[in-house]
C-alpha cells in the first residue's frame, strides 16, 4: 500500500561463493546481522550488482531473501533495460513471494521522459505487483524528471516508493515536499542533511551500519552527517566500486564467506 514504506531499507550486497553461487548461508548472516534495524531489504538492486545478474543469481538471490526475510519486507530489484523484460521478471518476483519490485528508468539514449512513464505504466498493466521507482541515471542512462515523477506518482496506481538517487537533494527535497503521498527514500549517504523531509534512507552503507542510517533520519545533524561521511570514506562507500569494498568489510567482520564481485567469479 502506499505509504508502508519508510525508514532505513536496505539494498543489499550479493554475496556468492568464489564461483559466483549465491550463497544462502551468507545471505541469511547478513539479514541476521542488519534485521533488527532496518525496515526492508532490497536484493539484487545495485550495491547487490543487480545488472550484472544472470537470470539464476537474479532468482537465487531474491529467494533466499524472501526465505530468510522473517516478515520484513523483501522488494525485488530489476535493472534491465527493456519493459518486456522487466515484466518478465516481475512476474518472478511475484511468483517468488517478493513484495514489491524495484524498477531502474529504462536504459538508452532514445528513451523520452514521456517513455519513462509509458514503461512504468506497462509494467503496472501487466501486473499488479507494487512498484517502487529508482530515479537514477548512471546505470540507465536516464533520470527521471520532476515534473514526469509528479505526473508518474499521480497517474499510476501502486507506486509505493522512490528511490531518489538523482543526486540532487535540492530535487529531493521538493519531491518530499509535493505531498504526493508515495514515500521519498534518498539514495546517497552525503546528501541526507540536506534532503530534508524524507521518508526514508536506501544505500550501502545499510549493509554495514543501520543503526548509523536510523540516528541520521531521526536527527539529521551536520556533525551527524560528517560521522557518516567519515564511516563511508572509511569502508569504500563513495568509491565507484563501492559493493566492492562493502563486500571487503562484511567478509572481514565474518558476515559473509567471500567477497567475490560479480566478475571475479571463476568458471566452475
Ligand atoms: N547510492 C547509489 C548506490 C546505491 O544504492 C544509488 O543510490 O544509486
Amino acid at each position: 500500500m502506499p505509504g508502508t514504506y519508510s525508514g532505513t531499507v536496505v539494498p543489499l550486497i550479493t554475496p556468492f561463493d568464489e564461483h559466483g553461487v549465491v550463497d544462502e548461508p551468507s545471505v541469511v548472516r547478513l539479514l541476521d546481522h542488519i534485521r533488527t534495524e532496518v525496515n526492508g531489504f532490497m536484493p539484487a538492486l545495485t550495491s547487490g550488482e543487480g545488472w550484472k545478474l544472470d537470470a539464476r543469481q537474479w532468482q537465487d538471490v531474491v529467494t533466499y531473501t524472501v526465505r530468510h526475510a522473517g516478515g520484513l519486507p523483501v522488494l525485488a530489484g530489476i535493472q534491465l533495460p527493456d519493459t518486456d523484460a522487466v515484466i518478465d521478471r516481475a512476474r518472478t518476483a511475484a511468483a517468488i513471494g517478493a513484495d514489491a519490485v524495484v524498477v531502474t528508468t529504462p536504459f538508452g539514449a532514445e528513451v523520452t521522459q514521456d517513455g519513462i512513464v509509458e514503461h512504468y505504466k506497462a509494467i503496472r498493466a501487466a501486473l499488479d505487483i507494487p512498484i517502487f521507482l529508482y530515479n537514477e541515471e548512471a546505470l540507465s542512462g536516464n533520470r527521471i524528471e520532476f515534473d514526469t515523477l509528479i505526473r508518474i506518482c499521480k497517474e499510476i496506481p501502486g507506486i509505493v516508493g522512490i528511490k531518489e538517487s538523482s543526486g540532487d537533494a535540492a530535487f529531493t527535497r521538493n519531491m518530499a515536499e509535493a505531498g504526493t503521498g508515495i514515500p521519498v527514500f534518498e539514495g546517497w549517504e552525503n546528501l541526507l542533511v540536506d534532503a530534508r523531509g524524507i521518508d526514508g534512507f536506501i544505500g550501502p552503507l545499510a549493509n554495514l551500519e543501520p543503526s548509523l542510517c536510523n540516528a541520521m533520519l531521526v536527527d539529521p545533524t551536520p556533525d551527524r552527517q560528517a560521522e557518516i561521511n567519515t564511516v563511508c570514506e572509511r569502508y569504500g562507500v563513495f568509491k565507484d566500486d563501492w559493493y566492492r569494498w562493502v563486500k571487503k568489510e562484511l567478509h572481514r567482520r565474518g558476515v559473509i564467506s567471500s567477497p567475490t564481485v560479480h566478475e571475479e567469479a571463476k568458471a566452475a
